[in-house]
């Protein structure tokens, strides 16, 4: 089965509700432009009612290193996302694991993309959307070619009810979601963070 991570915390009964149902990692967006930006103090409050062995992601779009490092400097994070136009050497500086964001469109060359991070841990595949990320769209998945050279994290529209077929489809080492499991933009439903790690548990028994 593939690992979740659950995308955009803000709350953190949301955040339990993500340990709960089984979330490998969880995602907290440091890009102001975001509804789901969280603050320096509200993200360390959030990351201090994380378990151990779960993953705090931090999501960066475009910021500046300086930003990078205050963040890193204050919270425990295990993980960085960065989701923007960064290039391979903005993201190796800070010396820690991360994953890069490819924003899916018609005619990308995703094993060329893949190829110019080297250092990434894995590439999670999104959908072109205006605002960089988590808005809720789905690619088409018949651009994903069968191996990227690189972890697969599937992103981009995926909900209680297609996220079985993404992964049948594509295999990847991870999903991420964040707006199909929302109430409204930064809160989440719990109802629906349970239906999304069901379906996604179910996907273990049958693909
Ligand atoms: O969540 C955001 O607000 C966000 C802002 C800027 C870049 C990325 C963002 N989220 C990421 O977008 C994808 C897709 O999310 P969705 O499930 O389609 O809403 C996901 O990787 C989020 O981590």
């Amino acid at each position: 089965m593939p690992r979740l991570k659950i995308c955009g915390l803000t709350r953190r009964e949301d955040l339990l509700c993500a340990v709960d149902a089984g979330a490998d990692a969880l995602g907290l967006v440091f890009y102001p432009p975001s509804p789901r930006f969280v603050d320096l103090p509200t993200a360390a409050a959030l990351a201090g009612a994380v378990p151990p062995f779960i993953s705090i992601v931090g999501l960066f779009v475009n910021a500046e290193p300086l930003q990078v490092r205050a963040t890193l400097a204050a919270l425990p994070i295990h993980l960085l996302q960065f989701h923007g136009d960064e290039d391979e050497a903005y993201c190796r500086q800070f010396e820690r694991p991360y994953i890069k964001a490819a924003r899916v469109r018609p005619g990308m060359d995703l094993i060329q993309y893949a190829a110019g991070f080297p250092s990434a841990q894995a590439i999670l595949l999104d959908a072109f959307v205006d605002g960089y990320g988590g808005g809720g769209k789905v690619f088409d998945w018949a651009l994903v070619p069968d191996s990227l050279g690189k972890p697969l994290i599937l992103s981009g529209g995926l909900d209680a009810d297609n996220v079985a077929a993404a992964v049948r489809r594509l295999r990847p080492a991870a999903v991420d979601v964040s707006s199909g499991v929302e109430a409204s933009k930064g809160i989440k439903d719990g109802a629906k963070i349970r239906a999304f790690a069901a379906a996604l548990r179910a996907t273990g028994r049958a693909v």
